[in-house]
């Protein structure tokens, strides 16, 4: 067995620990609220301006950034009547600058490999992951080889991915066995692995929670909704929020919730039957495939943080589901892909449930982009065209 030096001896993820000495909240909100105004500097980027509390040390010259971050925070009473909260508020990662939430930890983690003299970036991808890594990567004069599932995945994630220059390797098999794949031989190839088991995404994905603390003058909503896969996003975003409290950012800590697809769901799983391991699913399927995840590297610190330190919840949503909220979202003209409706549909059960109640607020992270998994739609639209003509139209119309 070859090492990978973000694995620990003991099988585990290392993640980045600091001793937090020095910070002043009242001082640091300030200083944020001064960089709102920086343009093409790193600070005008929605992670970097958090720096102190994501990677304060690392030289500015390494950071590699396209301004990500910076997305809309958008309340949405239709969202908030379909899922029963008081309140509802979407946020929306999918702005950012390759379309999906990855962009938060991606800027960071090829930041970091350029700190270390690394020119070839590497990951195993559903999609999202790669194009983010070989946008970076591009920008960064970088090259990029990433590992693609053959099958089940989104030929637009695909094309974006080769449209930045990176090299594709499609194989048999899921996601679980890619990484497994590259957590074995990714540093002998001499590549940086840019995966969520790298610690350096997981302190820039934080950044996601800050800046809507900020955008909310630190007060959070009762509850925050993410989807979960490999689970990357609930880690930072349970080691992001006991960050802002234990700085003395915010007062109150919001409770989390994790919303797995039905077909991929071995966290909720085991969450529910209150084990403490973890079982892969070997045939992880779902037509959200940015959650085709079955053996997701983070569990362990999604179970510390979300249920250990946060007494967050899990659920798990249908397909069917998932495509209802889907559709809604998009027509209120916000817009995502499926895997980041499950959030909405999962909110809503925990609303049925009796978990949620209906007087609290609630905030959606949107993790990626309507155009990104345009192979599933949840509506119909006249395939075939016509002779332009007022009758033809005429008719077309009167059908509703
Ligand atoms: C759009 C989208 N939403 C959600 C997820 C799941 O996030 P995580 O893997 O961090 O749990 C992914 C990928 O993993 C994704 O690409
Ligand atoms: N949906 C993700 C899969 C998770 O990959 P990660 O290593 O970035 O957590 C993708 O887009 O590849």
């Amino acid at each position: 067995m070859v090492g990978n030096p973000f694995i620990c001896k003991c099988g585990g993820l290392l993640e980045v620990v600091r001793p937090w000495k020095g910070i002043d909240s009242e001082k640091l909100k300030q200083l944020w609220d001064n960089r709102l105004s920086e343009r093409m500097t790193v600070y005008a980027s929605g992670v970097w301006r958090y720096k102190e509390l994501i990677y304060p040390e690392l030289p500015e010259p390494y950071i590699t950034t396209k301004y990500e971050g910076n997305t809309g925070l958008y309340p949405t009473e239709t969202i908030a009547r379909y899922t029963g909260v008081r309140q509802l508020l979407l946020k929306a990662q999918s702005e950012n600058p390759s379309g999906s939430f990855k962009d938060n930890g991606m800027t960071v983690a090829v930041s970091h490999g350029r700190s270390l003299g690394y020119e070839r970036f590497t990951c195993t991808s559903t999609g999202n992951t790669s194009s983010s890594l070989a946008m970076y990567a591009a920008l960064a004069g970088c090259t990029s080889v990433v590992y693609l599932p053959g099958n089940h995945i989104s030929a637009s994630k695909v094309r974006q991915t080769a449209a930045y220059g990176a090299e594709l390797i499609l194989f048999n098999g899921t996601y679980d066995d890619g990484i497994r794949f590259s957590r074995q031989y990714s540093e002998p190839l001499g590549q940086y692995v840019c995966n969520s088991m790298n610690p350096f995404r997981i302190e820039g994905q934080k950044s996601i929670v800050y800046e809507m603390a900020h955008q909310l003058r630190w007060e959070l909503p009762d509850w925050i909704v993410v989807p979960g896969g490999a689970l990357s996003n609930a880690t930072a975003l349970g080691k992001g929020l006991l960050e802002l409290k234990q700085l003395g950012f915010i007062q109150k800590l919001p409770r989390v919730a994790v919303i797995q697809a039905e077909g991929a769901s071995p966290f909720h799983r085991m969450v529910s039957l209150g084990d403490t391991s973890l079982i892969p699913e070997p045939q992880p399927m779902t037509i959200a495939s940015a959650l085709n995840i079955g053996n997701p590297p983070s569990w362990r610190k999604a179970l510390h943080y979300i249920i250990g330190q946060l007494q967050g919840v899990t659920a798990s949503v249908t397909d069917e589901e998932i495509m209802e909220a889907k559709g809604l979202i998009d027509r209120c003209g916000i817009g995502c892909e499926p895997a980041s409706a499950a959030p909405v549909a999962g909110l809503k059960q925990l609303v049925r449930d009796g978990v949620v109640h209906p007087e609290e607020t609630a905030a959606c992270i949107l993790t990626g982009h309507l155009l990104k998994d345009t192979e599933v739609i949840p509506y119909s639209y006249s395939p075939s065209p016509i002779d332009l003509s007022l009758e033809a139209v005429n008719g077309l119309l009167s059908r509703g």
